[in-house]
């Protein structure tokens, strides 16, 4: 048997189409949602994941600002933007592109951003929010694997999640999400100081691989019939590498593919984030 897959690239076009029908309503009303980017320096992935972006917002009827600064720019300079984006009305949502170039303090950066126009989910107004069980816009890739989830019925309520990775845009937020009373999951965050990362992955129902990795989870850590989630992206000269060993297919229940997985679904809730803060104002 091989694992059936959660296609995130199919899933994701569900979704703007479903947001496409959303923005012409809003429109109806005289409302007008824009999402803003800001991208500093030239890294080849940064680049193609804005223009990704950009290119999304198009299709669903969302208008595009861009802001883009050299590699060099100064702390003052991209706080400059991040201040003109705040006031600018056409801009109803935006993002940083991260990481920064060396030299950049991000937080200083996203602490400056209007909490409400924050498309990412990652102020730390936001994030305390999230915390604290208040409605707040959700960082992208933890919702878009919730969302991934729940519409291909898997259950989270009583599972047991092992989250590999406990960076700020996915494995410590996910855990936040997965942990509150609606999702119901019991969550593991295991990371670099993790003793023993094949013990506790052999116990889950659910595996999420945000480590950036490659093929960290093999397949004889794997339970058979779990659900395992590939969010690891390393670029090498062969190609995309994910956090997943591409013989887990042949144990796992089912597969969020990297490719095809969660990428185009945290795409999909960053467009989703933008129409609903322009609902909501
Ligand atoms: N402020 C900020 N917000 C982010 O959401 C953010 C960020 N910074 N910095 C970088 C990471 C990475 N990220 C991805 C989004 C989509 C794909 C995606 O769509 N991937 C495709 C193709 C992969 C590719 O061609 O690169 C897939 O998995 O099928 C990948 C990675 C968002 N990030």
């Amino acid at each position: 048997m091989t694992a059936q897959i959660l296609d995130g690239k199919a899933t994701a076009a569900a979704i703007r189409d479903e947001l496409r029908r959303r923005v012409a309503a809003l429109r109806e009303r005289g409302v007008a949602p824009g999402l803003g980017t800001v991208l500093v320096g030239d890294d080849p992935g940064s680049r193609s994941y804005v223009a990704g972006k950009h290119r999304d917002c198009a299709a669903v009827g969302i208008a595009s600002i861009q802001r883009e600064l050299p590699a060099d720019a100064t702390q003052a300079e991209v706080e400059a933007v991040v201040r003109e984006l705040n006031e600018d009305p056409a801009c109803t949502g935006y993002i940083v592109q991260l990481p920064l170039p060396k030299g950049l303090d991000a937080n200083r950066v996203l602490e400056l951003m209007d909490p409400a126009k924050d498309a990412d989910g990652l102020h730390p107004t936001n994030l305390g929010r999230l915390v604290l069980g208040q409605p707040a816009p959700l960082p992208c890739t933890p919702r878009g694997i919730v969302e991934l989830l729940r519409r291909y019925d898997v259950k989270i309520a009583g599972a047991e999640v092992v989250v590999i990775g406990r960076g700020v845009t996915v494995g410590r937020p996910l855990g936040l999400l997965l942990t509150r009373r609606s999702e119901n999951a019991t969550v593991t965050l295991c990371h670099t100081g993790t003793k023993d990362l094949a013990r506790h992955v052999r116990q889950a129902d659910i595996v999420v691989a945000a480590a950036g990795v490659p093929g960290l989870v093999t397949a004889d850590m794997v339970k058979p019939g779990a659900v395992v989630l590939d969010v690891g992206i390393t670029r090498t000269e062969a190609g995309l590498v994910g956090d997943v060993d591409p013989r887990v297919r042949e144990v796992a229940g089912w597969v969020a593919p990297m490719p095809g997985g969660v990428g185009p679904m945290t795409r999909a809730m960053l467009l989703t984030n933008v129409v609903e803060a322009a609902e909501a104002s």
